[in-house]
C-alpha cells in the first residue's frame, strides 16, 4: 500500500506579518497587523489533526531557528545576542524581520519530492527549494535539507539532494510549482512542473509586474536530479498574466491528485496544448480535469479565497476530498461553485472547511502548509516515527505550543532578546519530541 503523506510544516513561535513577500497580495495588504503566534500554531496542529481524523497518513515537519542569528552577525551586526537585535532594529527593521520569518511553516516550497515509482534508481527523491527570490526564505534550505535528512534517514530508500545554486536563473520553490498525475500513488506517473519564466530564452513570455520566482531551468534541473525523463515530466509555462494579479505560486490557481487536475481557467499559458500533452503521457488513465471559468469564479476571487490552495486527498473510500479554508465559504461565487462540486461527474465528493487564517493573512493556504511524500510500505516503515501524527504527539505538541508560545507579536517585539530565548527553549525541546537530534545552529 502506498501513502500519500502530507508532511505540514509546524508554525514556529515567531510568527509575524512583516510584509515581505512582493507579488503575494495577502502578505502585502497585511504587513505589520499584530500576529498570533499561538493560535497559528494550533491552526496547523488542527488541521494535521482533522486529515489524519480522515484515515489519512500525516507528517509533521519542524520549523526553522529563528531569529537567525547567524545570518544577522554575516550581516554584520555584532555583540552579544542583545545587542544584534537591537542593532539590527535600528539599522534595518527590514532585515530583522526577515531574520525573524516563520515562513518556513508553508512546507510546500521546503523542497521538491519524486516519488519512488518516478525515479531511475527507484529510491525516493528530495530537492531543498532555494527559494531565491526572497531573501527571508532563500536562508531556509539548509536546514530543511538537515531535517528532511533527519526524517528520511534511510539511504536505501531516500536520495537528498543540495539545493541548486543561489541564483535567479534556477529560482527554485519546490513542490508549490510541482504536482503529480497518477493512476495509483504506487504507479509511475507524470510529475508536472509549472515556471513563471524562462532565464535564458527571452523570447518566452514573462510576468511583468510581480515576479516569477520559479524558472524553467530551476525546473529542469530538479527533474534531471531525481532522474526523471521525457515520458514521466512535463514542463508547462504558468500564464504570466496571473503571475500580474497575485499568483505568487502556481499553487494559489491549480492542484492535482492522481488522475484529477483541478484549475482555474487562466492557469496556464496554453491550457489546449496542456491537456493534450497529459493525455498523450498518460494514455490509460481516465484524467478529469476540472477546470473553473471566470463567470463561475472570477480570477479575483480565486486568489482570495485560496480556492485552488486546497488540499485535494484521497480517502479510503477511494474518493477524493477538498480541504478547503474557511475564507472559500465566505465569499459567494466560490461556496457556490464549492456547494455544487461534489454533485458534478467528478471524483471529488467532499468539502472539508478548515481554519488557517494566522496562515492565510501571509498567503499560505491549507496546500501551502504541506509537503506531499507519496510513501510504499517500506518507505514509511522508514520514516523517523516521531514526525508521525497521532493523538498522542497531537496532545504533546498542544501542550507544548500552550508551554512555548506568545499570542501577540509586533515588529516593535522582534528586539526582545527574550523572545530569542524563548524560541530556541520550545525548539530544544521540540527536536526531542520529534526526535530530529541537534539540527539548528544553536544546538550545533
Ligand atoms: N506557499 C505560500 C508561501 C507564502 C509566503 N509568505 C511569506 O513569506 C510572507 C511573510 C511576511 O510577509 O511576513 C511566501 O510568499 O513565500
Amino acid at each position: 500500500m502506498t501513502h500519500e503523506v502530507n508532511f505540514d510544516g509546524l508554525v514556529g513561535p515567531t510568527h509575524n506579518y512583516a510584509g515581505l513577500s512582493y507579488g503575494n497580495v495577502a502578505s502585502h495588504q497585511h504587513a505589520h497587523v499584530h500576529s498570533n503566534p499561538k493560535q497559528a500554531a494550533k491552526q496547523g496542529l488542527q488541521k494535521m489533526h482533522r486529515l489524519s481524523e480522515l484515515g489519512l497518513v500525516q507528517g509533521v515537519l519542524a520549523p526553522q531557528e529563528r531569529p537567525d542569528m547567524a545570518t544577522l552577525r554575516q550581516l554584520g551586526f555584532s555583540g552579544n545576542d542583545a545587542q544584534v537585535l537591537e542593532k539590527a532594529y535600528r539599522d534595518s527593521p527590514a532585515l530583522l524581520a526577515a531574520c525573524y520569518s516563520a515562513s518556513s511553516m508553508w512546507t510546500a516550497n521546503a523542497a521538491t519530492v519524486s516519488p519512488s515509482a518516478d525515479t531511475q534508481d527507484g529510491r525516493v527523491h528530495f530537492t531543498p527549494a532555494n527559494l531565491v527570490n526572497k531573501f527571508h526564505r532563500a536562508i531556509e534550505h539548509e536546514v530543511t535539507g538537515r531535517i528532511l535528512r533527519r526524517v528520511f534517514p534511510d539511504e536505501t530508500y531516500f536520495c537528498h539532494h543540495s539545493a541548486l545554486p543561489s541564483h535567479e536563473a534556477l529560482g527554485d520553490e519546490g513542490a508549490a510549482n510541482h504536482t503529480r498525475l497518477c493512476a495509483r500513488y504506487d504507479r509511475p506517473g507524470l510529475e508536472l512542473f509549472v515556471y513563471g519564466r524562462s532565464a535564458f530564452d527571452s523570447s518566452q513570455a514573462a510576468p511583468k509586474r510581480y515576479p516569477a520566482r520559479q524558472t524553467l531551468e530551476g525546473s529542469q534541473a530538479v527533474a534531471r536530479l531525481h532522474g526523471l525523463n521525457e515520458s514521466n515530466t512535463l514542463f508547462i509555462a504558468q500564464n504570466p498574466a496571473v503571475i500580474d494579479q497575485g499568483v505568487f505560486h502556481n499553487d494559489v490557481i491549480a492542484v492535482g491528485n492522481q488522475n484529477v487536475l483541478f484549475y482555474h481557467q487562466s492557469a496556464f499559458l496554453d491550457t489546449q496544448s496542456v491537456l493534450q500533452q497529459i493525455r498523450q503521457k498518460m494514455p490509460d488513465t481516465q484524467l478529469h480535469f476540472i477546470e473553473v471559468a471566470p463567470n463561475q469564479v472570477p480570477l479575483s476571487d480565486a486568489i482570495r479565497s485560496y480556492l485552488f490552495n486546497t488540499q485535494l486527498v484521497t480517502l479510503k473510500s477511494g474518493h477524493m476530498a477538498l480541504i478547503a479554508p474557511t475564507e472559500c465559504a465566505e465569499i459567494s461565487s466560490v461556496n457556490a461553485y464549492l456547494e455544487q462540486l461534489p454533485s458534478l461527474n467528478t471524483p471529488i465528493k467532499e468539502v472539508h472547511y478548515i481554519d488557517v487564517k494566522q496562515s492565510m493573512q501571509n498567503g499560505g493556504g491549507p496546500a501551502c502548509l504541506r509537503l506531499r511524500v507519496a510513501l510504499n510500505k517500506a518507505e514509511l516503515a522508514a520514516t523517523n516515527p516521531a514526525c508521525l501524527m497521532s493523538q498522542t504527539l497531537f496532545n504533546r505538541l498542544n501542550r507544548w505550543i500552550d508551554q512555548h508560545y506568545r499570542d501577540r507579536l509586533t515588529l516593535n517585539d522582534l528586539r526582545d532578546p527574550a523572545l530569542l530565548q524563548e524560541s530556541r527553549t520550545a525548539l530544544d525541546e521540540l527536536t526531542q519530541i520529534l526526535q530530529l537530534g541537534g539540527v539548528y545552529p544553536f544546538q550545533r
